[in-house]
């Protein structure tokens, strides 16, 4: 049953391209109705993975399966709505035509594509050459072919670039519909924070690897930093000498200092910056938690498999609670 049943189940799935390699061994599952993330700097191996889940390369090493059958398939694939940025249009063919053509490819009749036009504001554009469609109406004709064919597992490769923040929340709403009729998603994204509001896990890749795999919530609340900006007529040495600190990066003109122990480094800093203004501490989101993890930081999440790495900044470890 499709209600029980994991939608996505990846194993031990590696793969190498010659000498690089782009996974060293994931473990992964996605369940009907969920969300899952994938994030990861470049090169981490998220389009590996996904190439693998949607059949378009066949595994050197492990399994994945969608439904318990296998994406290399054709009738696993029917299972599958993709959304890819790679993947280009005929431009010579209407929008009314790409999304029909994709509902009857799946099996169904050319006039399912009618409500998902609907649904996604596409109605009016039906007739017009895919050539003649800004960024954002592309986006949303991609989309509307995954969702044709009512796949029970979407995959979606940075879906909402291009998009306005009206059609980003439009995006959203529309999956939020499918996901509450079972609808699993598979989501990669460089939108770190967009996808905490969204996803119901984040699975973190680094180097082929499973990094960290959890809700956004869980991910965030164990990584114990805190995160200080502040203007500061301190100069980099000046920074980088005061207590505790794991990060240094500016934003907007002030400085941001990843740390731990906020009090002891605040003692050290107002007494060394008497002109400190701006000051404000908050607790890390989810990509500082990424960026840690990918920056050589710790395994985070129920990944056993994750290697727990030393933390640090250019090669240091740090002391610190471990609050
Ligand atoms: N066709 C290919 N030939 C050789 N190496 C490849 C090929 N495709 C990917 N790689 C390498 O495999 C590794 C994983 O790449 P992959 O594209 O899966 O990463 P990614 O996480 O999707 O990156 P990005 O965020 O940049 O899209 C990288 O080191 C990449 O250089």
């Amino acid at each position: 049953m499709a209600t029980t049943q994991a939608v996505l189940t990846a194993e031990g799935l590696r793969y190498r391209y010659g000498e690089t390699v782009a996974l060293a061994g994931v473990d992964l599952r996605v369940d009907p109705g969920e969300c899952v993330a994938l994030l990861g700097p470049n090169g981490a191996g998220k389009s590996t993975l996904v190439a693998l889940a949607v059949g378009l390369l066949a595994p050197q090493q492990g399994t994945v399966r969608i439904l318990g059958g296998d994406p290399l398939r054709a009738t696993t694939r029917r299972r599958l709505g993709v959304a890819q940025q790679t993947l280009g249009f005929p431009n010579t063919l209407t929008v009314g035509e790409l999304v029909s053509g994709a509902a009857v490819r799946g099996g169904l009749r050319a006039t399912a594509a009618v409500p998902v036009l609907e649904e996604l504001g596409l109605t009016d554009l039906a007739r017009r050459r895919v050539a003649k469609l800004s960024g954002g109406q592309k986006q949303r004709v991609q989309l509307a072919m995954a969702l044709v064919t009512e796949p029970a597992l979407l995959v979606l490769d940075e879906p909402t670039v291009g998009l306005d923040t009206q059609a980003r929340r439009h995006f959203w709403e529309i999956l939020a519909r499918r996901r509450a009729q079972g609808t699993a998603v598979l989501v990669t994204t460089h939108l770190i924070e967009e996808s905490a509001a969204v996803a119901d896990r984040v699975v973190v890749l680094d180097h082929g690897r499973v990094l960290a795999d959890g809700s956004p919530q869980e991910l965030v609340s164990r990584l114990p930093d805190r995160t200080v900006t502040v203007r500061t007529t301190l100069d980099q040495d000046g920074l980088e000498r005061l207590p505790g600190v794991l990060r240094l990066g500016r934003e907007h003109g002030l400085v941001t200092i990843q740390t731990r122990s906020p009090e002891d480094l605040l003692r050290v800093l107002l007494d060394r910056d008497p002109q400190v203004s701006e000051l404000r501490v908050r607790d890390a989101g989810l990509e500082e938690a990424v960026v840690a993890l990918t920056d050589g930081g710790e395994a985070v999440g129920p990944s056993p498999s994750a290697p727990s790495r030393a933390r640090g900044t250019s090669g240091r470890t740090h002391e610190g609670s471990t609050a």
